[in-house]
Parts: structure tokens; sequence; C-alpha cells
């Protein structure tokens, strides 16, 4: 039975018997193999399903952590600013904990779906005329002076949670793998599974530090551009953020692992997601397809070693924003067929002659 990210993580973070363990079962999600994906490639393709979490996204390894050393340290409070996903997580850990959450969303822009969490949830949800990165300052603004607890992936403790899945693959793979590639807003994940990756090569469960691959949708990337962005555009809604809070982490990580962020259009994500869905069964929200669309970029620039072994992170589950699986290419909405209840038709439409 697995008993979440704290516990069977507990002698690689920074927990002790003062630690209350506040946890929904995080952790322990598939990596699902991707012969298509395989296939197209040429590498040994698996993917890192982090939308199969509690809440739906990689966000709750991070959470149990913060929420548990917040609790520790005698919080009552917690506050994050959040595209969406950070917010559903951090109002589910308080809830089961008892504790009141505060969570700042830009005003308009954030998926039904994790709207819905913050709010089944009762978090106190704050809508702020401006984007994420006005958000998060006023978040910080709040912890520095009032008695709230940060819980937003500047905290180390998140970074700290979330460094677990990397330990999760090279449980399951007996070696980390020689590529990962995953979605970057704030690049707190990117810089998390370096560490993670750090750690296990110097325990020495890994050979290798595999090259981290890192997207962005092209219309907010500012660590591609190596400027700040400041009216960050993308229907990939979790990652339009105009001013990473890792960012500098983010560096660090790529110089060690001879990294690389990438920057993928909408429509790129868009084909991406389909792809995903359509053959290798997960459903994602459209952030998390970046990975794919970065991992067939990259192939297609011929930089990827044949017969090599790729991670994809997707980050977070498609009920989240389902709305893009009922959208065509041109953008037109997708009606399932109606027929009357009348077998011979349903035959004729399946091609059953
Ligand atoms: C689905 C999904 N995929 C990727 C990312 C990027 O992770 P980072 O690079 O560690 O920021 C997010 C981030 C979401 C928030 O930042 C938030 O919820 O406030 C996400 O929800």
């Amino acid at each position: 039975q697995w008993r979440g990210v704290i516990r069977e993580y507990w002698d690689r973070l920074d927990v002790s018997k003062n630690t209350p363990v506040i946890t929904l079962g995080e952790g322990g999600t598939p990596l699902i193999p991707a012969p298509f994906l395989s296939e197209k490639t040429g590498l040994d393709v698996y993917v890192k399903f982090e939308g199969m979490n509690p809440t739906g996204s990689f966000k709750d390894r991070g959470m149990t952590m913060a929420i548990s050393k917040a609790m520790e340290a005698g919080a009552k409070a917690v506050i994050c600013a959040s595209t969406g996903n950070t917010s559903a997580s951090t109002a589910a850990y308080a809830a089961w904990a008892g504790i009141t959450s505060a969570v700042l969303v830009p005003d308009g822009k954030i998926a039904m779906g994790k709207l819905s969490q913050a709010v089944a949830h009762n978090a106190n949800i704050i809508q702020i005329e401006g984007n994420f990165d006005d958000c998060l300052e006023i978040a910080r603004e709040l912890a520095d002076n009032y008695p709230i607890h940060l819980v937003n992936s500047v905290n180390n403790d998140r970074i700290e949670g979330q460094k677990t899945a990397s330990f999760e693959v090279v449980d399951s793979l007996g070696r980390a793998p020689d590529y990962h590639f995953m979605p970057v807003g704030n690049a707190g994940n990117y810089t998390a599974y370096h560490r993670g990756y750090k750690e296990e090569l110097a325990r020495g469960r890994t050979d290798r530090m595999p090259r981290i691959f890192g997207f962005q949708a092209a219309g907010s990337a500012p660590i591609v551009s190596g400027q700040r962005v400041l009216k960050p555009e993308t229907l990939a809604s979790a990652i339009r953020i105009g001013n990473p809070a890792s960012w500098d982490l983010a560096l660090a990580a790529q110089s060690d692992t001879n990294g690389y962020f990438g920057a993928i259009s909408d429509e790129g994500i868009l084909a991406a997601h389909r792809m995903l869905s359509q053959t290798t069964g997960v459903f994602v929200e459209p952030s998390s397809a970046i990975s794919v669309a970065g991992l067939m970029e990259r192939s297609e620039a011929g930089v990827l070693e044949r017969g090599a072994t790729a991670v994809l992170t997707v980050t977070g589950h498609g009920l989240k924003d389902p709305s893009w699986a009922l959208k065509t290419e041109d953008g037109s909405d997708i009606e399932p067929v109606r027929v009357p209840v009348d077998v011979e038709r349903v035959a004729e439409l399946l091609g059953m002659e």
C-alpha cells in the first residue's frame, strides 16, 4: 500500500518525528511505456503521468511537504499565487489539515476544473486583475507581513517534495533515463527533477545525470529568450508565466545536466495533445502536452541518440481543462453524431455491414 511521498522517502527529506505528515497519498504515479512515441523517435519513451496525483497534478508532491512543514512551524493559514493547479493542491491539503487557505489567481484565466477544486475545498479565492506574476508579488508581500505561510515553489519545501518524482523514475527504470522532458512555468519542477537525479547519482542509484529538456509556450518563454515577458500569452494557461520564480535555480540545473530550454507554439502544443491522447491513451491538460511536442521537435532536430531512454513528465490531468479535447484543429466544436434508438443505424455508422 503506497503511503504518500513523505513516508515513502522519509530518509531523503527534511522531516522528523516532530513533522505532522499531511498527505492525500500523493506520488507513486504510473510510468507508462509509450510504444507509438518510441517508434516515431527511435528512442525508448516512457510517460510519467503526474495527473494521477490526488488533486490531478504534480503539485501534490510539493504540497505535502510544504503544508507538513508549515504545520510543524505552527502555521494556521497558508497562501499561494497560482495559475490553477497550485491553488487546487493548496486548498485540498489545507482542507485535510483543517487550516485556512488563501489563493490568488489571475482574473478569468484559471481553467474551470482547477477553479472548481479550489472552491470545493473552501479556499479563500481572490481573482487579481493582473497575471500570475502580479499574483505572486502580492502573495510574497502578504507572507512577509502577515501570519500566513507562502506555499509557492519559491518555498524550498515544495522543491523538496517534487524531487521525489526522480526517485520514482529511478525506482522504475533501475537507473535515470538519458533524457527527461517536461513543461516549464516557474521552473520549480525542472529544478526539482535535477535535484532528485543529483541525489540519486550521489547515492549510487544511477550512473548518469539525464539531459533535462524544459519547454515553454512560445508566447510565454522568458527562459528561452533570456528576458522577462511582461504580457505572457498562451492557451497553455498553467505555464502562462513571464517571470519564473526559480529562474536562477533552473539555469544552474541546466548547466549541470547539459540541459535545454525550448519554445513551442500553441498549435504545436495542441497537436501534441491530440497525438498523446490518441496514440498513448493518456489525457492531459494542454500545458503538459508540451513535453511531447518538445520530444518530437528535438527528435526532428536530430539531436537525440537512437535507442536512448527518454521520460516525459506530463504534469496535469486532462479533466482540469477538458474543453481543448472538444475542439478540432481549426477550432470548431466536436459534436458526436446523434441517432434514434435503432441498432441498424448504429451498425451502419460503425461500418458493420
Ligand atoms: C499542469 C502544469 N504543468 C507545468 C507547470 C509548470 O511547473 P513549474 O515550471 O514548476 O512552474 C504547472 C505550473 C503551475 C503553477 O505554477 C501554478 O499552479 O501556479 C502546471 O500546473
